[in-house]
């Protein structure tokens, strides 16, 4: 079924917008894919130190050229929950090459930072940076040039961003993703934020409040939030990027063992000698990048996905704007249900059916692109699946259900939670900057309140700890930027933004800085464009000013006479205690260079 002329009229517009760099990344792609077995091309020392740890039968192998060598590049630590379990991946996938007839090598480790360990912290301002840190050090792994083929072992929000850069880099091999899966569900997320409002307000001890979290987060897995993470993982599904049914299997399940190990078998299988040559840089082209970002608008995704999505795509030649986000938004309909989009979690949307249910739906009111490649071969129609285990411990997949098991979680396209996606752009005096509007109640959508403005989250959650907000206001918190100290998530406002506004206050934030994907309820017009320290008009922002935020009409205004306005002098501060300590100092260079956020805030391109 081809797609809603309104899909396909984006699609076009984004292959002509494209086509200059895509044509040129193809050209290169398939100049690189020209070569054949890339090994071959190293000189006998290089080779000997390629393979000298192996043993006699792969050296004797990979010596050849028949013999494909799959690259795996690694996020595996154990700061990350959802990382850890990765740690035994790379045995189970040698097993698997061999039965396959192939080898399988760690090509290289890349860094994988915990945004939950890091939240309100000093590190926070490494994370988005670690995005592209993740690309280049993938790269180093795979510049060898050992490998026929690749597998990527991440999930968390900077590491397949990161690992699909690479693979985009890579793209004249193959390259298929391989997740963890969620963490089974502990204390309900709604539960969690109960007790840190509690504690924001003084009435639980820190006692109780870490008791609740290590309830909610309590072993290994991805948290069971739709944040980024769980973000990265519908976004490689419905990319072609996974199996049909990875997704959200739970880690340490034979299920998930068994999807693995298929992972890597077809890896191997669609290397350029075999007869199924799938590089990664062809598989993924404009609609793959649009059915990525329909996915996100259809599930309420991460808002950190309107930077990664967009470096995501260049990297393979792809020019992804926010206008082309924004305009998604109006046409895709809201069908999943998770918090922050709802009350339910990761492991209650596979169970009431999951990306095979989501998948369907979404092809049958003809939001998706069908004729995509994908690593498990032609067409997005494959993975209306549910996946299963075969008695002898392989996946089976048996056709999605017609209907959402549970409908309070997974809509059908007909009668959707929301007529729009998740994901606004909002323009005006202030710049550009989106909001995320799938988590946040209607009444809410258009904010008009006075700014009070703070140059650090720590200035406004200790205003609040003095009482001063209990009133209606607009926080605005700049120098939050990529330049200024690495664009930062704010999350640690939510829960008193979240207290301010059960009291019955119209609370809304701006800021030049992120929000996490797991932020929600309060409205919020993040990634302000241009930032505070570039001179943007965020810096012009005065105490009282009106400022208005009006998810609806798509627009951020500061209501004062714009001659005046524009007259004013952009405030400027001292940054220097951002530069030093937990590793900022190293990302000096990072900072000076880092781009806007409506173009991805990298610092690669
Ligand atoms: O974008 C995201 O999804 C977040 O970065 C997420 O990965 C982060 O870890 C949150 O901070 C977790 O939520 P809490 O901080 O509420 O535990
Ligand atoms: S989802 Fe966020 S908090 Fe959870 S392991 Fe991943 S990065 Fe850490």
């Amino acid at each position: 079924m081809s797609a809603d002329h309104r899909i396909e009229a984006i699609t076009k517009r984004l292959v002509e917008r494209s086509k200059p760099t895509r044509e040129a990344y193809l050209d290169r792609v398939r100049r690189a894919a020209s070569k054949g077995v890339h090994r071959a091309s190293l000189a006998c020392g290089n080779l000997a130190h390629g393979f000298a740890v192996c043993s006699p039968g792969d050296k004797a192998a990979l010596a050849g050229d028949t013999v494909p060598n799959l690259g795996i590049i690694t996020a595996y630590n154990d700061m990350l929950s959802a990382h850890q379990p990765f740690e035994t991946y790379p045995a189970l996938i040698r097993d698997a090459a061999r039965e396959a007839g192939g080898v399988a090598q760690v090509a290289g480790g890349v860094p994988a930072m915990c945004d939950g360990v890091t939240q309100g912290q000093p590190g926070m301002e490494l994370s988005l940076f670690s995005r592209d840190v993740i690309a280049m050090a993938a790269g180093i792994g795979l510049s060898h040039n050992m490998f026929d083929s690749t597998v990527y072992l991440g999930v968390c929000d900077k590491i397949v961003p990161g690992l699909m850069i690479a693979a985009l880099t890579f793209g004249h091999l193959p390259a298929v993703f391989v997740p963890a899966g969620p963490m089974t569900s502990g204390l309900s997320n709604d539960e969690k934020v109960r007790v840190r409002q509690l504690y924001a307000e003084g009435k639980v001890g820190r006692a109780e409040l870490l008791e609740a979290e290590s309830k909610s987060y309590h072993g290994p897995g991805t948290c069971t939030f739709y944040g980024t993470a769980n973000s990265n993982q519908m976004l490689m599904e419905i990319m072609g990027f996974h199996l049909p049914g990875a997704s959200f299997v739970n880690p340490g399940t034979p299920l998930r063992d068994a999807l693995t190990k298929e992972a890597a078998k077809r890896a191997l299988q669609i290397t350029a000698l075999g007869n199924e040559f799938t590089p990664a840089g062809e598989m993924i082209d404009e609609r793959s990048i649009i059915n990525g970002v329909v996915g996100l608008h259809a599930t309420g995704g991460s808002t950190n996905h309107t930077m990664h999505l967009i470096a995501m795509a260049r990297a393979g030649g792809i020019q992804l704007t926010w206008q082309d986000i924004s305009d998604l938004s109006d046409i895709v309909p809201l069908l999943a249900r998770v918090y922050p989009n709802g009350l339910a979690d990761v492991n209650h949307f596979h169970a009431a059916g999951g990306m095979g249910y989501l998948i369907k739906q979404l092809l049958k009111g003809g939001l998706l692109h069908d004729d995509v490649r994908t690593v498990y071969g032609q067409g997005l129609a494959a993975y209306t699946i549910e996946p299963k285990l075969n008695a002898d411990g392989t996946v089976a997949r048996q056709p999605a259900p017609e209907e959402s098991h549970d409908p309070k979680v997974l809509a059908r396209i007909e009668t959707p939670f929301q007529a729009n996606g998740g994901l606004k752009m909002l323009t005006g005096n202030v710049g550009k900057s989106v909001i995320k509007i799938s988590a946040v109640k209607p009444e809410r959508h258009v904010i008009e309140a006075p700014a009070l403005v703070f140059h650090s989250q720590q200035e406004m959650q200790d205003a609040f700890k003095r009482g001063e907000l209990n009133r209606d206001f607009v926080a605005v918190v700049r120098f939050q930027g990529p330049k200024a100290c690495g664009m930062p998530e704010l999350h640690k406002l939510t829960p008193s933004l979240g207290v301010l506004q059960d009291r019955g206050h119209k609370v809304a934030l701006v800021t030049d800085g992120r929000m996490s994907g797991a932020s929600g309820k309060v409205p919020a017009a993040i990634h302000v464009t241009p930032e505070a320290v570039d001179g943007g008009p965020i810096a012009k922002i005065k105490d009282g000013d009106m400022v208005r935020l009006d998810a609806i009409a798509g627009t951020l205004e500061v209501l004062v006479d714009q001659q005046e306005f524009e007259s004013r002098e952009a405030v400027t501060i001292d940054l220097s205690d951002n530069e030093f300590g937990m590793g900022r100092e190293l990302f000096a260079p990072l900072r000076r260079v880092a781009g806007p956020a409506d173009m991805g805030a990298s610092v690669l391109y």
